[in-house]
């Protein structure tokens, strides 16, 4: 009888975790403990796992975590710091939004606001142009919705800031988002500050919906926000049915994936229509209202490439880099050398400098990464043993075909467990029903492709497992930032083949995490160690 000696301090939230020896395994009862991740040595392993490849870990990776790398794309040169951000706000009325809008996000339940949040909205309600980056599920919709909304509404201040006048027909702001459910999702967020008399100011405007009956809406409602997809806002913007000559803002999220080919076309049409009213640039003034045309660009993304940065300079007035806890000018921000993966499949959003920013945080603090080997045959039974083991309530899984889908949930629903898959192919409508049904519990596991990596919030999600390995670290970055939401629990587990492993070192070293190498045994979760 052999002792298991080292545990670690990682606890998967409720996790089903016994404590194996070669004669049995003891409960963490029977220990006085409570779920506790076991550590076993290879030694301990092999004679446990009998018939399981071994995994070649670095001996360093035992007490190190992976830290500092000189591959990523982006350095700072001497930042500074060129305002005082309230960083460590205690509250919303401290940023400078009105008593109105405050209440409403009480009455919403949100009393403090997040660092970036601290950070970015005095920033815009300054009138800069900006780059807001912070890592996944960190509030930066609200980071950029209440400065609109302390200007645009009936929650704004009223202000002698030259806009005031006279009655507005144009649209006010436009949110310009890669998907339609994060489109959705956001005027979600919007008629819920906005609350259920005034739901009519913001308006959808994404694909997939008919778009006659959103043309006449627009006409019938006079919408002062519209949020949308790049195809659906061009298309109607190019019919000359979206007034936005004199709109204000113009907010980019997910910036980096609107920079793909695909939108190329319809991002043009947004950027040379939207807010460019002929004869509202120039001056001499300092105000960065005056020097810029009217519009005041806003763009955000967990995921910064130096492709941003290129396309923030040139599309915005002297722009600032927003982070948690500093507002740099963009200016100051040079790239510093690329690593691809190589390998890995390519996909269309990819656009080029992929790598995040080495020494800026894209995930939060609070996940847990591991990864762990199987036949690509067994993949999806892993999953479920993964599910099991780590007693996950809602899981997101991605897979990089859709045709793989449908057999994923075929295979899980064979053992009983509740799944179901979300892709592009399916309707709107279908799409909403399988979101709604896994926010409530119905749907345990929701086998998705890359259209759920970016903005979704579930923030249910508790485990995040990839079936299949994501592109690159940005998109390794977004599919993980499905869960642990807003300093909440989560854990993301890689199931990948053997000859499949050099890529997750390079994840973890180009994301400078620590991804630790697991099994699935007897419904635990066993670290690995070397
Ligand atoms: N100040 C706050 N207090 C409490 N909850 C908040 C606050 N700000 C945002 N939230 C909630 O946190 C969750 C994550 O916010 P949000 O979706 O804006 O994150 P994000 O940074 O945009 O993530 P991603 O990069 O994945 O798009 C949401 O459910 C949101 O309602």
């Amino acid at each position: 009888f052999r002792k298991v000696t080292q545990f670690t301090r990682i606890a998967p939230s409720q996790g089903n975790v016994r404590f194996l020896s070669s004669s049995g395994s003891l409960t963490l009862s029977s220990l006085g403990l409570k779920s506790e991740v076991k550590t076993v040595s290879a030694n301990e392993k092999n004679k446990l796992q009998q018939g399981i490849s071994t995994i070649e870990v670095p001996k360093s990776r035992e007490k190190k975590r992976v830290s500092g790398n000189k591959q990523g794309l982006i350095k700072e040169k001497n930042p500074v710091d060129i305002m005082t951000a309230p960083f460590a706000a205690k509250s919303f009325s401290e940023l400078g939004i009105p008593p109105l809008l405050v209440e409403r996000l009480e009455k919403e339940g949100f009393t403090i606001p997040t660092d970036v949040q601290a950070a970015a909205v005095p920033t815009v309600l300054k009138n800069h142009d900006v780059v807001i980056q912070s890592y996944t599920g960190s509030g930066k919709t609200l980071a950029y919705l209440l400065p609109i909304l302390s200007r645009v509404g009936p929650l704004k201040e009223e202000l002698s800031d030259g806009y005031e006048t006279g009655k507005k027909i144009d649209i006010e702001a436009v949110i310009v988002a890669p998907s339609r459910e994060l489109g959705m999702q956001i005027v979600r967020e919007v008629e819920k500050l906005l609350g259920p008399a005034n739901k009519k100011l913001v308006q959808q405007l994404v694909g997939g919906a008919n778009r006659s009956r959103q043309e006449d809406a627009l006409k019938k409602n006079k919408p002062a926000i519209v949020v949308g997809t790049p195809g659906r806002i061009a298309e109607i913007s190019a019919a000359g049915k979206l007034p936005t000559h004199g709109c204000r803002y113009l907010v980019l999220d997910e910036i980096d994936q609107l920079l793909a080919f695909t939108f190329r076309e319809d991002m043009k049409r947004i950027l040379d229509h939207v807010g460019r009213r002929p004869g509202a640039r120039g001056g001499e003034s300092n105000s960065p209202l005056v020097k810029r045309a009217a519009r005041q660009t806003i763009m955000v993304s967990a995921t910064v490439p130096f492709s941003v940065i290129r396309a923030a300079r040139s599309w915005g007035c002297d722009p600032l880099l927003i982070q948690a806890n500093k507002v740099v000018p963009l200016e100051s921000v040079t790239p510093a050398g690329s690593v691809n993966i190589p390998g890995t499949p390519s996909t269309t959003d990819s656009s080029s400098n992929v790598q995040p920013m080495p020494d800026v945080q894209s995930l939060p603090p609070n996940l847990q990464h591991y990864y762990t080997i199987t036949r690509i045959q067994h993949k999806v039974d892993m999953l479920r043993r993964c599910v099991h083991a780590l007693d996950a309530k809602c899981v997101i899984a991605f897979m990089n075909h859709t045709k793989q889908l449908k057999d994923a949930v075929f295979k899980l629903e064979a053992r009983g467990m509740n799944a179901a898959e979300l892709h592009g192919d399916l309707s709107k409508l279908v799409r909403s029903t399988i979101l709604k049904k896994f926010r409530n519990g119905e749907i345990r596991v929701l086998l998705t492709n890359e259209l759920s990596a970016r903005g979704l919030d579930l923030p249910e999600c508790d485990l995040v497992v990839n079936l299949g390995l994501p592109t690159d670290s940005v998109h390794y970055a977004h599919r993980a930032g499905r869960t642990g939401r807003l300093g909440r629990k989560g854990t993301v587990v890689t199931i990948c083949e053997e000859s499949e492993v050099f890529v997750v070192k390079k994840l973890q070293k180009q994301l400078s995490l620590s991804i630790q190498a697991c099994e699935f045994s007897e419904g635990n979760l066993v670290i690995i160690e070397d």
